[in-house]
């Protein structure tokens, strides 16, 4: 599909680039040379090596990092299946434009710039505008969007992708803001997945027993009403999801084809990197997961994608604040692969006569 932008279309089956993998194996190579342990970063090399094939050098920088966060309301809300109420939205996506969110602190000390787009809140907001509608409808009286709406919200993330690659970003973090979306998030995924929502749905940011029983069953009623084609990626998105998974998957799919490595953060997140990938096979070989988010549906796809998180520690805040966890620990690692010896150069230092003679 072609809009606003001419040359920005969804990308699908056979689209997405393969791995450099001549800058795979160089990488693969300096790792078994550096005088450690073998595989001792575990799979903290293996990401190294997987951002060498997805950049196409062994030469790995991710100096310049860059994180989305998509904000977006859900018009399901109203059938009270959150903790909070839809204003909460604006209040936080808001926030974002004083650096006051966990997101951006974190980010602060994590050196990655983070950049809100208001893709769909309800109403309008401070932050960069690339507004699909004043949020969604409420899947259990209409379906959530129009198809138009759902490829409109993915081509936003393809654009967002893009700018920052055009900015000079190395990396992409994804993370969002939208009351409601964890509801979203887990129809997504019980349909592309096949599976009842049961395993796949939790308290979100804090529901009550009742609410959980609640929510499980507006997902169920949902799915049932507009019965989503699991073989139509863009179909499930229209009836049961939210501008932001739209616009995330949208990131990652941007990602892919600019060869840019873009980091999962927690279930949205997951459930739109899900997402792209049924749309585009392959965007999975461009992602990297960061941590292992609170919400039950976290593990399951993360199995799906063949993903294993980096970190535990049962977070489920969103705005892309596992994602930011993850830098530090990529930094590091970075700095091993680059000034670490290799056995060679410990053996020359070990041999070294103490009167400073080779
Ligand atoms: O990232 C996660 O795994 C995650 C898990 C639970 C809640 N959240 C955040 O909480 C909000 C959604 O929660 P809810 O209960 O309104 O669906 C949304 O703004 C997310 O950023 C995020
Ligand atoms: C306060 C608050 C902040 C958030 N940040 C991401 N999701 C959120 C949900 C709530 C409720």
């Amino acid at each position: 599909m072609e809009t606003r932008d001419s040359e920005i279309k969804i990308p699908g089956k056979g689209d997405i680039p393969a791995l450099d993998e001549a800058a795979v194996e160089k990488c693969q190579s300096r790792w078994l040379s550096i005088a450690k342990p073998l595989f001792g970063l575990g799979t903290l090399e293996d990401a190294v090596t997987q951002i060498a094939g997805i950049t196409g050098t062994a030469d790995v920088s991710i100096d310049k990092k860059g994180l989305i966060v998509m904000c977006a309301d859900n018009g399901v809300v109203e059938e009270g299946i959150s903790q909070t109420d839809s204003s909460v939205t604006a209040v936080v996506t808001d926030n974002f434009s004083r650096g006051l969110t966990s997101a951006c602190i974190m980010g602060r000390t994590a050196g990655v710039d983070v950049f809100p787009i208001d893709i769909g809140v309800s109403v309008d907001t401070k932050v960069y505008t690339d507004k699909i509608a004043y949020g969604t409808k409420n899947m259990l009286k209409e379906p959530a969007m129009t198809r138009r709406e759902a490829e409109e919200s993915i081509l936003a993330g393809i654009r967002a992708a893009k700018r920052l690659k055009k900015q000079g970003y190395q990396i992409l973090l994804t993370g969002e803001m939208g009351i409601g979306n964890t509801t979203t998030s887990s129809a997504v995924a019980s349909v592309l997945l096949e599976e009842d929502p049961e395993g796949l749905s939790g308290r979100g940011a804090g529901l009550s027993d009742a609410g959980l029983q609640r929510k499980r069953e507006v997902i169920r009623r949902a799915i049932g009403l507009w019965k989503p084609d699991p073989a139509d990626p863009i179909d499930v998105l229209a009836k049961v999801g939210g501008f932001d998974i739209g616009g995330l998957a949208g990131v990652f799919l941007g990602g892919a084809m600019e060869r840019l490595p873009v980091v999962m953060d927690g279930f949205i997140s997951a459930a739109a990197a899900l997402l792209a990938c049924r749309i585009a096979p392959g965007t999975e070989r461009f992602i990297l997961p960061s941590h292992m988010s609170g919400e039950p549906g976290m593990g399951r796809i993360l199995r799906e994608l063949d993903k294993e998180a980096f970190i535990g520690c049962h977070m489920k805040l969103g705005e892309g604040t596992g994602a930011v966890a993850l830098m530090p620990l990529l930094d590091m690692t970075l700095e091993v692969y680059r000034k670490m010896p290799d056995f060679d150069g410990i053996q020359i230092e070990a041999y070294k006569p103490l009167g400073g003679e080779a």
